[in-house]
């Protein structure tokens, strides 16, 4: 399938339900799409699964992979690394779609250094008070650090809002998750429409 030839990037704040959408897109239409496997340095969350959920790395694994350019992007995020290795995307186009859940700055990365050429679709909550809502219901963070993500969204949603070098080719707003998980499956046929949903 050509279609295979650009990654999706999903990008938005964190609890805004980027995961939530991505997992059911591909739920949904499991032929049709990959996801890459990031690396971070960062430990698992209960039920993660190394290789699967993330490649679970130490800092000084990671940092020799940073040395040896195998990223297509990386940042530092909440005092941990992520990433995405090249590899790892390529293993996906080979055979279906690649997403990637991944923040602006690594979008940025990909869509302006990297040959790639990404769909980049921005997700923002329908409010702040939406947002705090949902992080503080996945209660998979403490307190100080939900104030972080919160300050963090109010950027993110500013870097969205003046989409400079049009880094975002659309952004949505993941109210109805159904609605949404349409919507993103729009811009997909829109900027690949050799795509067959089934
Ligand atoms: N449309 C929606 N309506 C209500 N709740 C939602 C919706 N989308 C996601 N959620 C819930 O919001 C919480 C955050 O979602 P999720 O973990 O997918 O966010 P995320 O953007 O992937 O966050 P992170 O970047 O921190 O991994 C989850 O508990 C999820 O079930």
């Amino acid at each position: 399938m050509s279609a295979s030839l650009r990654p999706i990037i999903i990008c938005g704040a964190s609890g805004v339900g980027k995961g939530t959408l991505i997992s059911k897109l591909m739920e949904n239409h499991r032929s049709k799409f990959g996801f890459s496997v990031s690396h971070t340095t960062r430990l698992p969350r209960l039920g993660e699964v190394d290789g699967v959920d993330y490649h679970f790395v130490t800092n000084e694994v990671f940092t020799n992979l940073i040395e040896k350019k195998a990223f297509v992007e990386y940042a530092h995020v909440h005092t941990k690394y992520y990433g995405t290795s090249i590899e790892a995307v390529k293993n996906v186009l080979a055979s279906k779609c690649c997403i990637l859940d991944i923040d602006y700055q690594g979008a940025t990365q990909v869509k302006f250094s990297s040959d790639l050429n990404p769909v980049v679709i921005f997700v923002k909550a329908p409010n702040f008070e939406v947002l705090e809502q949902r992080l503080r219901k996945r209660g998979t963070e403490t307190e100080d650090v939900i104030q972080v993500r919160l300050k963090n969204a109010i950027k993110e949603v500013e870097i969205a809002d003046k989409n400079e070098n049009n880094l975002f080719d659309v952004v949505l707003v993941n109210d109805n998750l159904e609605r949404c998980l349409q919507e993103i499956k729009d811009v997909i046929t829109k900027h690949i429409p050799t795509i067959k949903w089934d």
